[in-house]
Parts: structure tokens; C-alpha cells; sequence
């Protein structure tokens, strides 16, 4: 029968007292270690685009069937998940843990997968795999959806950003949610070097971590470095999509804020 586990930890791994915006964007870098190493992953198939190309594809049945199993072992009781398929979450069949209630209740209403979904397979995919069919479309479904669930998840962190700004100066940002000014809301959240700081650590961690090793010493310095995934892409990748999808959640949110 469903027990459920208390406990006080929240995102960035300290309890609700201590959350700030230090211990969130803490939470930020170490999902980029997740998600560069689930781009590289996902390099080792070409496009494969039979795969997810038509509306009942092979990747949309298996990306159903596997959010359907693990809503059932309680994913998504967790504010940080969000599926991209189920409209009604199946409850969970073992006993689940109860997470404390940081957000607001609107939250859940937030959700912005479905567009994740169309920029990931028209866009991203494109940049940093190689064209062409190999016919793997088991396992390249099974890395695509790695890389949607990592990105997904730092998108929609936007919304725990957005509670501690919000928490940290109401003042500021309660005029512009009652007059739904998303502009002054967007002006307000955004910390311009903030995100230049992302951008050029992703770009780092991308030539660190999918780099050719090599063991034989005196090798050609000059010799070009080889990439998994084109580290100046990776870069784009999150100034380009990421940073403007996980801004576009923060405002969604600060717009129900004070619902
Ligand atoms: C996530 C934050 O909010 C905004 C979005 C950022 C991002 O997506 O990396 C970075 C800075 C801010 O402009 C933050 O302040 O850390």
C-alpha cells in the first residue's frame, strides 16, 4: 500500500529554509554535466529521422510507454519532472515520497515539452549529429530520450529560479504579474552575465568531456583536436534554445504566481 516518505529536501539539496538562488543554480551546473554527456551520447547515431518523423513514430510510442511506466513508479511526483505525453498521470504503484511544496500550485500547469519536443527533433538534432540512417532506431529513440528528459528538466527548473526571485525581492516583480507586463518580467529575471558564465563553461565541460584520450605520449601538439560534439555548438545550443526556453518558464510561472 502507498506510504509516503517525508522529507525537507528540495531542489539544489537543501531543505526549504535554506533554498537560494546560490543552491539553485548549483542544481544548474551539475545538469549541464548531464546534458553535454547526453549530447555526446546521442552523437553516435546519425539523424536515423525515420525514427520520430511521422506523429505515431517509433520515438513518440516509446517516449508514451516509458513516461507511462514511470508514472507509475512515481516520477512525476516530483516538481522537477514533466512529462511530455500524459495529460492524465497514472498513480503510482509503490509507495511514493512526499516532496515539499516549494512552488506554487500552479506550477504543474506550466509545460512547455510539446515545444521542446518540435525544437529538439527540427533543430537541435540536426546541428549535432550526422546526417544520414543506419536503421538503430531502437537505441537512438532510447538517447533521444535521455537528452529530452535533461533538457526538459533544466527548462523547466526555470520555475524553482523563478520562486526565489520572486521570493527574494516581491516587490519588484508583483506590478508587473498583475499588469501581465512580460517584458518588465523578462527584464527583471534576466542576469545578462550569468549567462555568458553558462555559456562559456558548457563549452569547456563539451571539449573536456568529448575529447579524443590518448595514452601514447609525444604525440603532435599541432595536430587539430577532434570533438564528440562541437564544443562551440554545445555553447549555441544553450544560448540559442536552452537560456531563452528556461526564460520563456520563468515568466510562465511569475505569471501565476499570484493566482
Ligand atoms: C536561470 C537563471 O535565470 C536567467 C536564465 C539563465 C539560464 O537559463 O542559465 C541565466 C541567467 C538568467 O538570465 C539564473 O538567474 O540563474
Amino acid at each position: 500500500m502507498a506510504r509516503v516518505v517525508e522529507s525537507d529536501t528540495v531542489p539544489g539539496g537543501s531543505d526549504v529554509q535554506q533554498l537560494s538562488l546560490d543552491s539553485i543554480r548549483e542544481s544548474l551546473i551539475r545538469q549541464e554535466d548531464t546534458i553535454v554527456f547526453s549530447l555526446i551520447e546521442r552523437a553516435k547515431f546519425p539523424l536515423n529521422s525515420p525514427a520520430f518523423e511521422d506523429s505515431s513514430s517509433l520515438t513518440e510510442f516509446f517516449v508514451r510507454e516509458i513516461e507511462t511506466i514511470q508514472a507509475k513508479v512515481g516520477r512525476y511526483e516530483n516538481p522537477e519532472e514533466n512529462p511530455f505525453f500524459l495529460d492524465t498521470i497514472p498513480h503510482s504503484v509503490f509507495p511514493t515520497h512526499k516532496y515539499p511544496q516549494v512552488l506554487h500550485p500552479k506550477a504543474s500547469s506550466v509545460n512547455i515539452n510539446k515545444r521542446l519536443w518540435d525544437v529538439y527533433f527540427k533543430e537541435l538534432l540536426p546541428l549535432f549529429v550526422k546526417p544520414g540512417d543506419d536503421g538503430n532506431y531502437a537505441s537512438t529513440a532510447a538517447s533521444d530520450l535521455a537528452c529530452l528528459h535533461a533538457l526538459s528538466r533544466r527548462i523547466h527548473y526555470g520555475k524553482f529560479v523563478a520562486e526565489i526571485k520572486f521570493r527574494d525581492s516581491p516587490h519588484d516583480y508583483e506590478p508587473a504579474i498583475r499588469s501581465k507586463d512580460t517584458e518588465a518580467l523578462m527584464k527583471l529575471l534576466t542576469f545578462e552575465k550569468v549567462e555568458e558564465m553558462v555559456k562559456k563553461r558548457v563549452e569547456k565541460k563539451a571539449e573536456t568531456f568529448g575529447q579524443e584520450v590518448k595514452c601514447v605520449s609525444g604525440g603532435d601538439e599541432s595536430e587539430k583536436k577532434k570533438y564528440k560534439v562541437d564544443p562551440y555548438l554545445v555553447s549555441r545550443i544553450y544560448g540559442e534554445w536552452l537560456i531563452p526556453l528556461t526564460k520563456d518558464v520563468e515568466v510562465e510561472y511569475l505569471l501565476r504566481r499570484l493566482d
